[in-house]
């Protein structure tokens, strides 16, 4: 299998704090990959040198073979890398279908041909119908997104997400905030996508971690521990120190 990210010896320091210490992981194509680590290993430190909104002191970043370590954020998109966020960055006072069009229309803009604006937007709202009807939220289409419950806006973050057409799919604590239930429906529609996009999945909710992931990379202080299927990563004694001073094992 081919890797849609490798990253080779990333460095991120900040003072006198290494929080990305030489970090070399891959992600296959297709793969859901998930990152995990205690508070303050420095996942999002990770994420953030992946998606350009921060520099690293050193390394190397490729997106399926080419490097991006220096490209911006935007260019990063175009090349297909697409992210969600911890917290939702929709517009609260868009309705969901108009929030979806408009990230059509980001990803579209370069090739809409200004002569032809009507064919292009109708073309956007097509699409912005048809990925509505794929998603649980075709009854919300026309609602508000202030008035959607937490388990819907990030659903909708999701297939915002997707309206990029990412290669790779980079997951900021997805099940964050999420009840049950919610959360089910979380790892059945990201299973639903599994080989259709590859994922980086930074998760706390392990549960949802050994659902989805097809590999495992733990970050402690900064340093890649290790990467493994669910059950090698559940057996290492490393990993359970980790986490929990080695005295349970991870469930
Ligand atoms: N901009 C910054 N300036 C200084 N220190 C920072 C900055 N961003 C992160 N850090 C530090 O880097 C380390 C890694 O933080 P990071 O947020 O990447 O960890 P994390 O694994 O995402 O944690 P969490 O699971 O709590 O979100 C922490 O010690 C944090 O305090």
């Amino acid at each position: 299998m081919t890797a849609i990210l490798t990253v080779t010896g990333l460095c991120k320091r900040f003072g006198g704090l290494t929080a990305t210490d030489n970090v070399s992981l891959e992600v296959k194509t297709g793969e859901i990959h998930a990152l995990i680590g205690p508070n303050g290993a420095g996942k999002s430190t990770l994420i953030n040198q992946l998606c350009g909104e921060l520099a690293p002191d050193a390394g190397r970043i490729e997106l399926g073979g080419r490097e991006i370590t220096h490209d911006s954020p935007e260019d990063r998109v175009h090349q297909g890398l697409g992210r969600t966020f911890q917290i939702t960055s929709l517009l609260e006072d868009f309705t969901v279908r108009q929030n979806l069009g408009l990230a059509i229309q980001a990803r579209a803009g370069g090739n809409l041909r200004i002569w032809d604006r009507v064919g292009a937007r109708r073309s956007i709202w097509a699409e912005a119908d048809r990925r509505l009807g794929e998603s649980g939220l075709a009854a919300r289409a026309g609602t508000p997104v202030a008035d959607l419950s937490h388990g819907e806006k990030k659903q909708l973050e999701l297939i915002l997400a997707l309206a990029g057409e990412p290669r790779l799919l980079l997951l900021d604590e997805p099940m964050a905030g999420l009840g049950h239930v919610e959360s089910q429906q979380m790892i059945a529609g990201l299973n639903g996508l599994r080989g259709h996009v590859s994922m980086l999945l930074v998760e706390h909710d392990m549960d949802a971690v050994f659902a989805l992931a097809d590999r495992i990379s733990v970050l402690v202080y900064g340093q890649l521990l290790m990467t493994g299927t669910a059950e090698e990563i559940r057996r290492d004694a490393r990993v359970r120190e980790a986490y929990l001073g080695g005295e349970e094992e991870l469930c």
